[in-house]
């Protein structure tokens, strides 16, 4: 039987059983199992801590995992991302306090709080940084204040905790991370056909969420500047309206454009746009 690791508990965990789900698979937990089985498709998905995941993946326990790239890369696991899956979105940072001018680079003989020792260990090596790691397990931005720590490596979001607890973030970004589904290192080439389906059907998904379905209606002489803002993935759909010289226009569009696409179709007089959201696509 195939088998899948999920996150059990975290920022990954509810969006994973949903895509799961969505793509048709059984993984639903009624309490606190840690293993689910889906007789139809025989899989079982196993419920472990995000950290772990790579780690079992990387043995060969498991075949495939949905983790976070940034846990992944802290673990040093030996894992390749099969798939990016567009949720649990963070860049990981150092942060020092607002007033502090203190910059990566002036890291030496410092100490640094992270709970991704990995992670951070390879970055100052890359430096060539002599700093004190202190590993903890949450709730790192508030450990400057407590006095353990010069400065932070952390998750950051929206910025939110790192401004309440009066931080700035210092230097690039060390990585950007989202939910990503990893197999053992090499196997990519020789994937069974289940987990290929299991793959295709993912990433169908994750796919169709950056989409959307524009609709609209436009007289031939704007249907060229019209179509040029909706190109499709091939080519748009257009068909001739029972109305004389109009066409109705349909394409998939990149969802961050929407707003823009929109209004250009309007200023060229296409009428009757809609958008509406795909559930899933094979391109
Ligand atoms: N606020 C957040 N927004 C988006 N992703 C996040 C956020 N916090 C953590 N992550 C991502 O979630 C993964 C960490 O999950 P994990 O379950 O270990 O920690 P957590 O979400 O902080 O949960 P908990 O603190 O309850 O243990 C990482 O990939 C990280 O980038
Ligand atoms: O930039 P933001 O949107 O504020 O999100 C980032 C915060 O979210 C996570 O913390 P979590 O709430 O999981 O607590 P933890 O530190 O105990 O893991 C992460 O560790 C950051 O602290
Ligand atoms: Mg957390």
């Amino acid at each position: 039987m195939l088998k899948i690791a999920l996150p059990n508990k975290g920022s990954l965990s509810e969006e994973s059983r949903a895509l799961i789900s969505e793509a048709g698979y059984n993984c639903r937990r009624y309490s606190r199992e840690l293993k689910v089985t889906d007789v139809e498709h025989q899989v079982e998905f196993i419920f472990l801590r995000p950290r772990d995941i790579a780690v079992y993946v990387q043995s060969g326990i498991i075949d495939l995992g949905v983790t976070g790239r940034d846990l992944a890369m802290d673990s040093e696991s030996e894992v390749d991302e099969l798939l990016p899956l567009g949720f649990g979105r963070s860049k990981f940072c150092y942060a020092v306090p607002e007033e502090s001018l203190l910059t990566p680079e002036g890291f030496n003989g410092k100490r640094i709080a992270t709970s991704y020792p990995g992670i951070v260990g390879q970055d100052l090596k890359r430096r060539n940084i002599d700093a004190a790691i202190i590993k903890l397990d949450g709730a790192i931005e508030i450990s400057i204040n407590l006095g353990v720590a010069d400065a932070i490596a952390d998750v950051v979001q929206t910025g939110r905790t790192m401004a309440e607890a009066g931080l700035r973030i210092s230097g690039e970004a060390i990585m950007s991370s989202e939910a990503v589904l990893v197999t053992r290192k090499g196997r990519e080439e020789s994937l069974t056909s289940q987990e290929m389906m299991f793959i295709e059907r993912l990433k169908g998904i994750v796919v169709a969420r950056q989409y959307v379905m524009v609709e609209y209606d436009v007289a031939g002489e704007a249907l060229e500047s019209a179509c040029a803002v909706t190109p499709g993935i091939e080519a748009p759909t257009v068909a001739p309206l029972r109305r004389e010289g109009w066409f109705a226009v349909k394409a998939m569009a990149p969802k961050k454009d929407l707003n823009t696409i929109m209004d250009h179709l309007v200023e060229v007089g296409a009428k009757g746009v809609i958008a509406t959201d795909i559930r899933t696509c094979r391109l």
